[in-house]
């Protein structure tokens, strides 16, 4: 199963992601992964896409394609071949919550490039969702904030009102995992209600 985990800075993706993975990976059954960077060699091209010294507005777009093309390429795609569960935290949803609710990017073109790039596509989509606020304030606890860190509290409303959006429009793929001030154990219990209710009983 290809399962992706996605939501604002600090929503708790990571924490959930590494508790799923652990139980999936037992038999080494699993790839836990994350975009952008979850490929070798990909650490450069993350650092300069979240460096915020680009200049053109898309060529974040296209660091973020090409990421992702060659991280479907070297780890998703061989993973899916060989049976295993992907575990990703950020795939091409992020793309369309940052750089077209984020940015002002258009939506249809940049929601069309993960067909035309023929990019596997998520068994299930976690959104993990929590008040902008309290994902910020996480993040400013955690060190240096990268360049989408930085954009602040307005900007990460805007990324939250894009997951919102992009979950209404395809309910069967999205799973709404409600965060709050929820610990990640009882997160991690609902995580694993969602997927058993999905067909990967855990
Ligand atoms: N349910 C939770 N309650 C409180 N703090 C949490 C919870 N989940 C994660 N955190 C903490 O919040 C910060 C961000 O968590 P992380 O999993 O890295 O989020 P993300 O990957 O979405 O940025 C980390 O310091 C983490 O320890
Ligand atoms: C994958 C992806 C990430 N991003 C942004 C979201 C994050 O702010 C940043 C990735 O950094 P990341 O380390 O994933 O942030 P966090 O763990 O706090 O969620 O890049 C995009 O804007 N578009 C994309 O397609």
């Amino acid at each position: 199963m290809f399962i992706t985990f996605e939501g604002i800075d600090g929503c708790g993706k990571s924490t959930q992601a590494r508790l799923l993975f652990e139980l999936l990976n037992k038999e080494g059954g699993a790839v836990l992964t994350r975009e952008p960077g979850g490929w070798e060699g990909g650490g450069t091209l993350r650092d300069i896409v979240l460096s915020g010294d680009l200049r053109h507005p898309w060529s974040e777009l296209f660091l973020f394609m090409l990421d992702r093309t060659e991280h479907a390429a070297r780890v998703i795609g061989p993973a899916i071949s060989e049976g295993r569960h992907v575990v990703c935290e950020r795939y091409h949803d992020s793309t369309l919550a940052y750089q077209v609710w984020g940015r002002g990017m258009p939506f249809e073109p940049l929601r069309d490039m993960a067909k035309l790039a023929a990019l596997p596509e998520p068994d299930v989509t976690l959104f993990f969702k929590i008040k902008p606020a309290l994902a910020l304030s996480r993040v400013g606890k955690r060190g240096k904030p990268d360049s989408f860190e930085r954009e602040g509290l307005a900007f990460m409303e805007k990324i939250d009102r894009g997951y919102r959006s992009l979950a209404e429009m395809e309910p069967r793929r999205w799973a709404v995992i409600e965060c709050g001030d929820r610990n990640p154990a009882e997160i991690f219990a609902q995580v694993k209600d969602v997927l058993a209710e999905r067909g990967l009983p855990l």
